[in-house]
C-alpha cells in the first residue's frame, strides 16, 4: 500500500495519534429541542498509549468514537487522526486505522469467513486467505469460520468484530466496549491479546469501556465524559488518589453522580473547570 503523501509530512510524524478539538455532536430531537450528545470537547490521544473512554449510558462515548471513524459527521469542531484532518482527507488514514463495535453488525447471512474476507478486501490486503485463516488462530475463530455470522452467540459476534478490526494490522484502533459479552476467561485472555498486540506494534488504541478493571489493567490514562462533556482525566492511579479512593470504580461513581468529596466542588467537578478552560 503506498504512503499517503500527506501524511509525511513532518508536523503529521510529531502529531499525537488522535486530536479532538471543540467536537460537538447534536441530533434533532422530534420536539425541536436537539439532544446534544457530544459538547465541545477536546482531547489528545499520544501516540502507543492505550486511552480509556468512560461514563455513564448516554454519556456520548459512542458518538464520540462515530466521528473519530468518519462514520458521523460533527455537528462542530475537528478530528485529527495521525496528523490527519479527517474532514477533509479521510480517505489518507483510513487504511491506518480500524474500530470494533458491538452496535455494528456485520452481514449476518455471510459466514465468518465470507465477512472477513470481504472486509480484506475492501482494506485492499494481498493474501487475503493467509490473513483471514491466521487472524481465525490468533482469535479462536477457527471452529467457526464457516457458520453465518448471524448465528453466533453475543461473545463470538465480539470476537469476529475484533478480528475484522485487526485484519489491518491498525496504527490506531477504536473499541467500543471490546470485551462486552465475554465471558471472564475469554475477556481476560482479549486483553492480553490487545496487550500484546500494542507492544509488538506501538499501535495506539483509544476504548471505551464500563468495566473498570479492565480499564486499570489496559490503560495509560482515561477522559471521563458526563452529559456529553470531559469532565475529568489522567492516568487511573492519578484519579484514583486525586479522589481520595481505592479504586478506579469508586472514582467512576463519584463522578457519575458528581458527588465526588475530594475533586468536586457543589457538583463540578476539577476536570470540567479544566476542560472549560482549554
Ligand atoms: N441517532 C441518535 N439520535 C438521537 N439521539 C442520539 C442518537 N445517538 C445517540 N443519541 C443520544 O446521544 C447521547 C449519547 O449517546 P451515546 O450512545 O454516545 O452514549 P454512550 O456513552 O455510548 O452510552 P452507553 O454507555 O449507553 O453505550 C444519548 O443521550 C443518546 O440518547
Amino acid at each position: 500500500m503506498t504512503e499517503p503523501t500527506i501524511t509525511s509530512r513532518p508536523s503529521a510524524a510529531l502529531s499525537p495519534a488522535i486530536r479532538a478539538d471543540g467536537l460537538t455532536k447534536r441530533f434533532p430531537a422530534p420536539d425541536g429541542r436537539d439532544v446534544t450528545a457530544v459538547d465541545a470537547i477536546a482531547f489528545t490521544v499520544p501516540r502507543g498509549s492505550v486511552t480509556g473512554l468512560l461514563g455513564g449510558n448516554g454519556a456520548g462515548k459512542t458518538t464520540t468514537i462515530s466521528m473519530l471513524l468518519g462514520l458521523l459527521l460533527p455537528t462542530a469542531g475537528t478530528v485529527e487522526i495521525l496528523g490527519v484532518d479527517m474532514a477533509r482527507h479521510r480517505h489518507a488514514v483510513l487504511p491506518r486505522m480500524n474500530f470494533s463495535s458491538p452496535y455494528v453488525e456485520l452481514p449476518h447471512r455471510l459466514t465468518v469467513r465470507e465477512n472477513l474476507t470481504v472486509y480484506a478486501h475492501l482494506y485492499g490486503l494481498t493474501c487475503v486467505k493467509k490473513r483471514v485463516r491466521e487472524l481465525a488462530e490468533h482469535l479462536d475463530l477457527s471452529r467457526f469460520l464457516d457458520r453465518p455470522s448471524g448465528g453466533l452467540s453475543a461473545g463470538q459476534k465480539t470476537r469476529v468484530a475484533l478480528a475484522k478490526a485487526m485484519l489491518n494490522d491498525p496504527e490506531v484502533l477504536l473499541l467500543d466496549e471490546p470485551t462486552a459479552s465475554l465471558d471472564p476467561d475469554t475477556a481476560d485472555w482479549i486483553r492480553t491479546y490487545l496487550e500484546r498486540y500494542r507492544l509488538r506494534t506501538g499501535a495506539t488504541i483509544l476504548l471505551a469501556s464500563h468495566n473498570m478493571l479492565e480499564v486499570e489493567r489496559l490503560c495509560d490514562s482515561v477522559l471521563m465524559m458526563r452529559q456529553g462533556r470531559i469532565v475529568d482525566r489522567g492516568a487511573p492511579s492519578a484519579l484514583v488518589a486525586r479522589y481520595g479512593r481505592q479504586t478506579l470504580e469508586e472514582v467512576f461513581l463519584d463522578i457519575a453522580r458528581a458527588s465526588g468529596g475530594a475533586a468536586s466542588d457543589g457538583g463540578i467537578l476539577a476536570g470540567e473547570a479544566a476542560d472549560a478552560a482549554e
